[in-house]
């Protein structure tokens, strides 16, 4: 029997004014432009075409100069604000785009000018395309802010390629929590589901992509917290620094677009250990060159930055939105499982019913869907390990006096035969191959190496010696290197 159409309510909004949402579970809403000018978080929506949200998403759907939109589903919170800060994010974009212009105006001009020299001359130096470090605490709209401003400078009309690099190893990314990552971004990013928070990548769909999938390049932690090992935390913000550099080395268009970086809360939060904070946070200022520090809503961290930073770089006070929603633990549990789920599965939204035709972002729903696979493996077909786990003799086996020496950075081999293994339901990085010239390689390789794709072990056979995973991917992973962290999906 066919469901009933779901209630349709439209709204008008005035100028500068924005209708907010918040979604239950288990429950979707379709939004329709009918008149004017909308957005969602920077990126536009067309007239006349159903765009679903879903996944406990929370929203707004913000308009410059004024819109009718028709909303049907019902959301748990559903209000019009007229009072929101996308002004003064609007200003601060448009100061961000004449970085870029004056940085591509240099690039034309100074061809003949060596890249060495560049660095050195002030006048160059000023022309320096922006590098954005957003820090701000918990809920302060940090993801949204770079969202807004990265989709803004693709909306410029100018061919910009913004990086955005996300460093919210709690938030996932393109991908799952527990990781860095970098894609550089060249059509607007939208919001649907905060199991795709930076839109959708192409990583684990390669045999459906959808048109705007982003190719990001990805780097496991593996735990949620910096603190947890942030001398690794540090060293991977250092890798994916000089994989920037090689790109925009390659492609100094890309270069004068400019990078977003978004950071995790404990950047700012005064739970994390000051020190890891203030490295983590130096690491990030050095690798990907910042000249911007953003800091949102937070008097004790500008100050804390202007001390650090305020000599040698930008840093710029944003207001933060009152729409931004504060989440609780057990909504971020819930988003990592959607986002486990979509990793796997593609992202699944039912629309409400009676909406036809309705969209993803703008894309299709059928394009977004996935079928994993589920596949016996042998213990040694693949090798595993653990960076950094303390699994050496006791301390009365050590010599007397001897200090017990945990590298943080020692990769150990994982033994799925052991009854402490912690592979059930793991969630492991699939790492790219090593480098398959053997002068080329070196002890810490396996820390620097990109991650190609995750997978979950569902079982563990220990007789047998064999084990299930759950990939998106169908190749093999026969000799393959992948590395455990903290995180553990069942699928539910
Ligand atoms: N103006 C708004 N109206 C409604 N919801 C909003 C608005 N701005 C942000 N949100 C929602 O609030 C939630 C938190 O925002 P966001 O993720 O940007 O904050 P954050 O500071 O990055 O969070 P975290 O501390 O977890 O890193 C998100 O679900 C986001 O979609």
């Amino acid at each position: 029997m066919d469901q009933p159409a779901a209630e349709s309510r439209k709204w008008t909004l005035e100028p500068e004014t924005e209708y907010r949402f918040e979604l239950d579970p288990g429950t979707s809403l379709a939004v329709k432009l009918l008149r004017g000018q909308a957005e969602v978080f920077g990126a536009e929506l067309a007239e006349a075409k159903p765009y679903l949200f879903g996944c406990e998403c929370k929203a707004a759907i913000f308009t410059w100069q004024g819109c009718t939109i028709e909303v049907t589903g019902r959301p748990s919170t559903e209000y019009v604000s007229d009072e929101t800060p996308m002004s003064a994010y609007a200003n601060l974009h448009i100061a961000l785009e004449q970085m870029r212009v004056r940085a591509l105006s240099a690039l034309n001009g100074s061809s003949d000018e060596d890249d060495e020299n560049r660095d050195e001359n002030p006048s160059s130096r000023r022309a320096e395309p922006p590098r954005v470090l957003i820090v701000g605490p918990e809920h302060s709209g940090k993801t949204t802010i770079a969202k807004i401003l990265t989709n803004y400078a693709v909306r410029a009309g100018q061919g910009w390629s913004p990086l955005l690099v996300n460093m919210d190893t709690t938030e996932g990314g393109w991908v799952v929590p527990g990781t860095i990552s970098a894609a550089p971004v060249h059509s607007p990013i939208a919001t649907y589901s905060p199991a795709n928070p930076l839109g959708s990548a192409a990583t684990s769909a390669p045999m459906v992509l959808s048109s705007n999938a982003l190719v990001p390049l990805v780097y496991w932690y593996g735990h949620p917290s910096i603190n947890r090992n942030h001398l690794l935390m540090e060293r991977l913000v250092r890798t994916l620094g000089h994989h920037v550099d090689y790109k925009w080395d390659a492609d100094p268009e890309c270069r004068v677009s400019g990078l977003i970086v978004d950071t995790p809360a404990s950047f700012a939060s005064s739970s994390s250990a000051v020190d890891h904070r203030h490295q983590v946070i130096k690491s990030c200022v050095e690798s990907f060159k910042i000249n911007v520090i953003l800091v949102v809503g937070h008097e004790k961290l500008y100050v804390e930055m202007q001390r650090l930073y305020g000599t040698q770089l930008n840093i710029i006070k944003i207001p933060k939105s009152g729409g931004v929603v504060e989440l609780d633990f057990s909504y971020r549990e819930r988003v990592f499982n959607y986002q486990l789920h979509t990793y796997m599965y593609g992202q699944v939204i039912t629309a409400p019913p009676g909406v036809a035709d309705a969209t993803l972002g703008g894309e299709a729903l059928t394009d977004l869907v996935l079928a994993p696979s589920s596949t016996v493996i042998k213990f040694d077909d693949l090798t595993i390990y653990r960076i950094g786990a303390e699994t050496m003799a006791p301390t009365s086996a050590l010599p007397i006096g001897a200090p017990r020496v945990v590298s943080e950075m020692q990769p150990v081999l994982v033994d799925p035969s052991q009854p402490g293994s912690g592979l059930l339901n793991a969630v492991l990085a699939l790492l790219q191959p090593f480098n398959p010239d053997e002068n080329e390689r070196y002890d810490e390789e396996l820390l620097d190496l990109p991650v190609m794709g995750f997978l979950v072990v569902t079982s563990i056979d220990v007789p047998n010696r064999k084990m299930t995973i759950l990939a998106p991917n169908q190749g093999s992973v026969v000799g393959r290197t992948a590395l455990i962290g903290s995180f553990e999906w069942q699928e539910q």
